[in-house]
């Protein structure tokens, strides 16, 4: 019977006897010296590898966008109870009460418009991604002060069409108040690419799970002020032209204007728009100039000031925080219903867009002089001419047509709106800002 030994190197007749003399280890080299076995397992060797890289990155890519596990008993009831909606005499929207999912509720608008929707006695469940864009500690501080009062927020990407499609069977959400996406006007220059994935595709996998779900939501979302790119007539109306972005970040925003819009076309979503006018105000975002100058000024650091043409002042309609959760809860009250049923359209649904700003621009040195006068500590100021990375030389709002649908009137001015947000910076953080104190 031939062995094993045989099977694996055949001797070669006239040389059986010198071979069968040689070492089991002198066989195996024979075997790797032999040209075509070298090649087979090379061959099982670059395939080996290929494969184990190719599931790394599937590893590290899920991980990146759908890092947070979800699912199971004890989770879907905190979805179920978060959505449980308290108060009993609404007449709004017909008289439907609501059951809203907030997205990015771990940001800066979401937990604000989320506290004022569950103080109100709304359902509200949260969904975040927690992405590292600014410190995630504070948006973990967030998610613990919604908790303490009563809101969820899953842990999760918009992006997940199977975990969107899973909150929709727990919960019938009758609004969506979409706020996740890639903030930031000059980090589009630093990572394009994340911007087209929350805004762009996280967006589009959104409004596929809407438009199927059976009853469909009403939505609001926030664009941006950031659309009207280089308009120079002010102040801006909705009807003004949007064609010209000068960054990424608003081409992103003007394209989920046009994205909404097919969907409300197609299948009956009923969907509104919010033009934010840079939003300002306790548990802010650190990447805004307001926050970092406050930060810098704290510690002794110099700022950097822009400043436009001809040695013009840069300009922003600041809008207070508070005025914007407003401009969130009208939009919502007065949405309408989407009229799709079973992925089809039945009827015409409304489809809105709002300027939601404070009609009142202030100069970023006049900003500036604010925060010095509410830290009382004087800036090290660095003035430069405005780079060209996507900033925009002023903004200001006109916000008649909101007024006019929802009573839309901005009550907070900046130097008051500016000593709340100190007045919270520093019982965060301290004066040093180092971990937040609380
Ligand atoms: O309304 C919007 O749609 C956008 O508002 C916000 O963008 P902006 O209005 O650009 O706010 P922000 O960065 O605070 O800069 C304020 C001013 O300070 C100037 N600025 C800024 C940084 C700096 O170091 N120096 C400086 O002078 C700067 O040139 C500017 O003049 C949101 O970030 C954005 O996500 C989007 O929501």
């Amino acid at each position: 019977m031939r062995s094993l030994e045989d099977e694996l190197f055949p001797s070669t007749p006239g040389k059986v006897k010198i071979e069968r003399t040689h070492t089991i280890n002198r066989q195996f080299y024979r075997c790797f010296a032999s040209t075509s076995t070298m090649f087979l397992w090379a061959l099982f060797l670059i395939a080996l590898t290929a494969s184990y890289l190719s599931f790394q990155s599937f590893v590290d890519s899920g991980s990146r966008y759908f890092s947070a596990s979800w699912g199971g008993i004890q989770w879907e009831k905190q979805v179920r109870n978060s959505a449980q909606i308290s108060r009993s005499d609404d007449i709004r929207n017909g008289g439907g009460k609501m059951s809203v999912l907030v997205t990015g509720a771990a940001g800066f608008v979401g937990s604000h418009v989320s506290l004022a929707l569950k103080k109100r006695g709304d359902g509200v469940v949260g969904i975040d991604n927690f992405n590292n864009y600014y410190d995630p500690t504070l948006k973990k501080s967030r998610k613990n002060l919604l908790s303490k009062n009563g809101i969820f927020i899953v842990e999760g990407d918009i992006n997940d069409a199977k975990l969107l499609a899973k909150l929709f069977d727990i919960v019938a959400f009758t609004h969506v108040m979409h706020l996740a996406a890639q903030a930031g006007v000059r980090y589009a220059m630093e990572n394009p690419n994340s911007y087209i994935h929350s805004n762009i595709a996280g967006l589009v996998t959104l409004l596929e799970t809407c438009k199927s779900a059976n009853p469909q939501p009403s939505i609001v979302w926030a664009s941006s002020s950031s659309v009207y790119g280089l308009n120079e007539k002010v102040p801006f109306s909705e009807s003004d032209r949007t064609d010209q972005p000068a960054s990424l970040y608003a081409a992103t925003k003007k394209a989920g204007e046009e994205i909404t819009h097919t969907y409300n076309h197609i299948y009956g979503l009923s969907i509104t728009g919010l033009r934010f006018f840079t939003v300002y105000g306790p548990w802010g975002r650190p990447d805004m100039a307001y926050f970092s100058f406050t930060r810098n000024i704290l510690q002794g650091k110099p700022i950097t000031v822009y400043r436009g043409k001809n040695l013009v002042d840069l300009a922003r309609d600041f809008t207070y925080i508070d005025d914007i959760v407003k401009g969130c809860l009208g939009s919502l009250d007065t949405s309408g219903k989407s009229t799709g049923s079973g992925g089809k359209k039945t009827g015409p649904a409304p489809y809105r867009i709002f300027n939601l700003g404070n009609t009142s621009p202030v100069t970023v040195p006049t900003l500036v002089s604010i925060l010095e006068r509410h830290l009382k500590m004087k800036a090290k100021k660095n003035i430069i001419d405005m780079p060209g990375n996507g900033d925009v030389p002023f903004t200001h709002a006109n916000i008649s047509s909101a007024t006019h649908e929802f009573d839309y009137k901005p009550t907070t001015d900046l130097q008051t709106g500016l000593k709340k947000f100190v007045r919270w910076y520093l019982s965060y953080y301290g004066y040093n800002h180092g971990k937040p104190i609380n």
